[in-house]
């Protein structure tokens, strides 16, 4: 299990890739040059993992995308966390703002999926973040802290949870949040771990970003205190810039 890095990046290919541009990104994050210290997962669509898990270096991590609340059994359409795993998946990205805007997932059902992938022993980046017309309303810690003790009420344990913090209003946009609202974000979610949780789980988790973050704006970013990596969406389909963010952080 990841999780002994003190930084994290993750590329979330999303609904993104076919067989041959996947074999592509595979030779090229294959051949990258990655920093030590630093966690790296990748999470492709669900039909792609098998392929990713068998060519891709162990180096980097595969994680899902989303996976069912229990285990499996009649449920159309999802897919457990024991499929993930007997897959090689280590890792699933949980409250996603896609997953609760497009999707409609709400904070109860995302916090039973989390608790029952971490029940078995698969690591959690649990996602939160503001919509723009919340940041203008001046709730942007509101939405975080209530997305966060959606998290907290149902977590067994913090133990192998990565927080990413990606808002909306960045999300596949171009427009990245300024080192200085991330960091302003980053510094208030870890606060409130220190006071809801503990200082220790504060100190341990990762704290991500992630909202059109890339090649170029990374390194600025990487410099603030309170931001451990970053969850990468379109800037992850190219290897070699996921490889920079990567190389970023430390
Ligand atoms: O959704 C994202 C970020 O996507 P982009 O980097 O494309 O903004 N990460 O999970």
């Amino acid at each position: 299990m990841a999780g002994s890095g003190k930084f994290f990046v993750g590329g979330n290919w999303k609904c993104n890739g076919t067989k041959d541009s996947i074999s592509k990104l595979i030779s090229d994050l294959n051949s990258a040059k990655l920093e030590s210290d630093v966690d790296v997962v990748v999470a492709p669509p669900f039909l792609y993992i098998d392929q990713v898990k068998s060519s891709l270096t162990d180096r980097i991590e595969i994680s899902a995308q989303n996976c069912w609340t229990g285990k499996g059994g009649a449920f159309t359409g999802e897919i457990s966390v024991e499929q993930l795993k007997d897959l090689g998946c280590k890792w699933v990205i949980l409250g996603h703002s896609e997953r609760r805007h497009i999707i409609g997932e709400n904070d109860e059902f995302i916090g039973k999926k989390a608790a029952y992938a971490l029940s078995q022993n698969v690591g959690v980046i649990a996602c939160i973040g503001e919509l723009l017309e919340e940041r203008e309303a001046g709730k942007t810690f509101d939405v975080c802290f209530q997305q966060l003790k959606s998290f907290a009420d149902a977590l067994p344990s913090w133990d192998n949870v990565v927080i990413a913090y990606e808002p909306v209003w960045a999300i596949g946009t171009g427009k990245v949040a300024t080192p200085e609202q991330a960091q302003e974000v980053h510094a208030a979610v870890r606060g409130w771990l220190s006071e809801n949780v503990s200082a220790e789980v504060a100190s341990k988790t990762r704290i991500i970003y992630g909202g059109s973050a890339n090649g170029n704006n990374c390194s600025d970013l990487a410099k603030k205190e309170d931001i451990d990596g970053f969850l990468v969406g379109g800037a992850s389909l190219k290897g070699p810039e996921f490889a920079s963010i990567v190389n970023s952080v430390t």
